[in-house]
């Protein structure tokens, strides 16, 4: 069976700094992918023309700065990660060679092959993050999915990780003991939702 070898991470948006390329309906999808799981990301978004509903987002959002010009060279400088969404691919091409050169990890859009890494879908229940890729295969699957997991895993999710810090801080002992402890108070909750399934 074909399987997906990507590595998956949970990046600190709100430390890196990340460059969109594009204002325009893709440049619109991948800021708002972004800043629904970082609000406070810092984000660089440079497009030719740049659409209202992008600089409504950034105006809510006083960590995104946007310059609404054709991309240029040095905005590749200070940035960690970059985005490319423009309606360009020769242009994509070339700056994802530039990116490259610098070590900075690109996504292109609607091409795959040039993607360092992909977006995922995103659950999220308070501390409780899950990503979802169906490694480029579909991204409707990779939605489908997201919707089922928000729906099976309970809102209050949440209460139970404040719980198990609480917990955590408390047990007294070596780290083994700690971790045999852990796991025996959470072995029922795993029976409880298997019940529940
Ligand atoms: C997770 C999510 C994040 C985001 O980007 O926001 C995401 N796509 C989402 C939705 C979505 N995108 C598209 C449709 C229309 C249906 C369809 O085409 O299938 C739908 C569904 C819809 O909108 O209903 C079009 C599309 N997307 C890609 C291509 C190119 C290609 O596959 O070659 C084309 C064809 C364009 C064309 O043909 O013109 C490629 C990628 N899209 C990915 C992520 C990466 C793989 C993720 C994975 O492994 O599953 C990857 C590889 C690169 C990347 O973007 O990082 C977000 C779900 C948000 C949610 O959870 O609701
Ligand atoms: N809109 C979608 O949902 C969708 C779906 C599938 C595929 N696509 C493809 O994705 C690409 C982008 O789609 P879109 O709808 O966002 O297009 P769009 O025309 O709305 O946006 C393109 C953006 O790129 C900017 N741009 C072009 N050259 C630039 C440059 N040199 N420097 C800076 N900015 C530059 C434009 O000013 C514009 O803001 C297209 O190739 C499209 O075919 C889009």
């Amino acid at each position: 069976m074909e399987r997906n070898n990507l590595f998956p991470v949970f990046l600190k948006l709100e430390s890196l700094d990340t460059l969109i390329v594009g204002g325009g309906n893709v440049g619109l999808e991948k800021l708002t992918a972004i800043l629904k799981s970082s609000p406070s990301a810092k984000v660089t978004l440079v497009g030719r023309t740049i659409q209202d509903a992008i600089k409504d987002v950034a105006k809510a959002h006083p960590t995104v700065k946007l310059y609404e010009r054709n991309f240029k060279l040095w905005d590749l400088w200070d940035k960690d990660i970059v985005l490319l969404a423009t309606d360009n691919r020769s242009l994509h091409e070339a700056i994802k060679k530039l990116a490259r050169t610098r070590r900075i990890l690109t996504n292109v859009a609607d091409t795959p092959d040039l993607c360092d890494f992909y977006l995922g879908s995103v659950v999220t229940k308070g501390n409780l993050k899950i990503g979802v890729s169906t490694n480029g295969k579909s991204p409707t699957i990779s939605k489908r999915i997201r919707e089922y997991l928000d729906e099976a895993i309970p809102d209050n999710t949440n209460e139970l990780l404040d719980n198990m810090q609480k917990i955590r801080d408390q047990i007294k002992g070596d780290f083994g003991q700690k971790v045999k402890v852990l796991n025996e108070i959470t072995a029922s909750w795993l029976e409880e939702a298997a019940v529940v399934k």
